[in-house]
């Protein structure tokens, strides 16, 4: 198959090409630029991407996508993917777009928490929110991506919730992510001086994955109506830790809890539950994987879950392949058997 990429210069879009490059069912992959008049070549576009052959990148242009490729990945900040799906959602060509210009349904949700115009409502409902790891099956050809911070915290609590183990009024998320989340452009809290030997919570209960991770908890499980929120900027270049803590309910017990996070991900080759330890962000990066372990507090009745990911690859670039062979019918695993960097 061919692939597109648009915003390959950016830090999710350079792993998705690093990704694609190895993808056993990828032939051919086409890079488009939103500010190119003619074709250039990519390596001086993006003198940092790994090129075994000469490759060109192209003047954006939808038609010549369509006529060129199976599928596009768009790897564009918040705002740019809303001005460039309509013609794909039209054809019903395949998109998989890694920012949240898709993933809430609701036009109003989407204005108050990203500050930005939405899409058209009817287009929004055509998108389909690609959790890889719950949702197997694409309903529609428009995948919006999920958040990172999204990834991390959904995904810890999909059997919690899902199973009506906790108090639906008690979660608490302190998540916690490496720069490299925050894509290419600087900013003051990325700072070197700033971000070294740092900690710095941001976004304090105004993080825009607030209403998409609201929105599958209260789909799986219709008594969470809210939950509490933060995130924390932490000196690590990739990773994320989700810090998760719920009030269990009465008469469900550690074993029980165990039990129903094996029977939901026993089955998915990344997402692994550590029985006996609480996993660290090093055990995951450079893979598409999601290691979770738990612990509960029988003084307190809190069950702690520590969900971890790499950011760049479950949280992006990964996840986005992931969604690409499940609604291309490749083997899930295709592209995706990565090693863990650290141990
Ligand atoms: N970094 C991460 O860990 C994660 C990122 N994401 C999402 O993925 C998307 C990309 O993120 P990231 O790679 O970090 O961001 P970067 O800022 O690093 O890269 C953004 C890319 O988009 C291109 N771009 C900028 N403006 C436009 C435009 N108007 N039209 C077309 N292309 C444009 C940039 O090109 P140029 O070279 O011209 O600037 C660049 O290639 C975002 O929506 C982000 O929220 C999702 C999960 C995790
Ligand atoms: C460290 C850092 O700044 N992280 C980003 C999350 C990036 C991401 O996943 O954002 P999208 O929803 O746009 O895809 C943030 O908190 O905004």
């Amino acid at each position: 198959m061919n692939a597109a990429i648009t915003g390959v210069t950016g830090y999710a879009g350079m792993q998705l090409y690093a990704l694609l490059q190895e993808h056993p069912e990828v032939e051919t992959i086409n890079v488009y630029q939103h500010d190119l008049d003619d074709a250039i070549p990519l390596v001086d576009l993006n003198p940092r991407l790994n090129l075994p052959h000469p490759q060109l990148a192209y003047p954006y242009d939808s038609q010549e996508i369509m006529a060129n490729n199976d599928l596009i990945f768009l790897a564009t900040p918040a705002g740019v993917a809303i001005n460039l799906a309509e013609p794909f959602l039209k054809a019903h060509f395949p998109v998989i777009d890694l920012s949240g210009d898709f993933r809430l349904k609701d036009p109003a949700e989407y204005e108050k928490w990203y500050h930005l115009s939405p899409a058209k409502e009817a287009d929004l409902q055509n998108a389909y929110y690609g959790l890889a790891d719950i949702y197997e099956n694409p309903g529609a050809s428009y995948i919006a991506n999920p958040g990172c911070y999204a990834t991390a915290t959904l995904l810890g609590l999909a059997p919690a919730v899902m199973g009506d183990l906790i108090d639906p009024d008690s979660i608490v998320v302190d998540a916690k992510s490496g720069l490299s989340g925050a894509g290419k452009s600087l900013s003051s809290s990325s700072h070197f001086s700033r971000s070294n030997e740092n900690l710095q919570i941001y976004k304090a209960n105004q993080h825009k994955h607030i209403p998409e991770i609201l929105a599958e908890l209260s789909k799986w499980n219709p008594k969470v109506q809210h939950l509490q929120f933060m995130t924390t900027l932490v000196p690590i270049d990739r990773g994320i830790m989700a810090t998760i803590y719920a009030k269990v309910k009465p008469g469900i017990d550690e074993m029980a809890i165990l039990n129903y996070y094996h029977d939901l991900y026993d089955e998915d080759p990344f997402v692994q539950i550590c029985d006996d330890y609480l996993p660290d962000i090093k055990s995951v990066i450079g893979t598409n994987n999601c290691k979770i372990g738990l612990t509960f507090n029988p003084v307190t009745g809190y069950l702690t879950i520590d969900s971890v990911i790499d950011n760049m690859l479950k949280g992006a670039a990964g996840q986005a392949i992931q969604n690409m062979n499940q609604l291309l019918n490749y083997p899930v695993t295709a592209g995706l058997e990565l090693t863990a960097l650290a141990f």
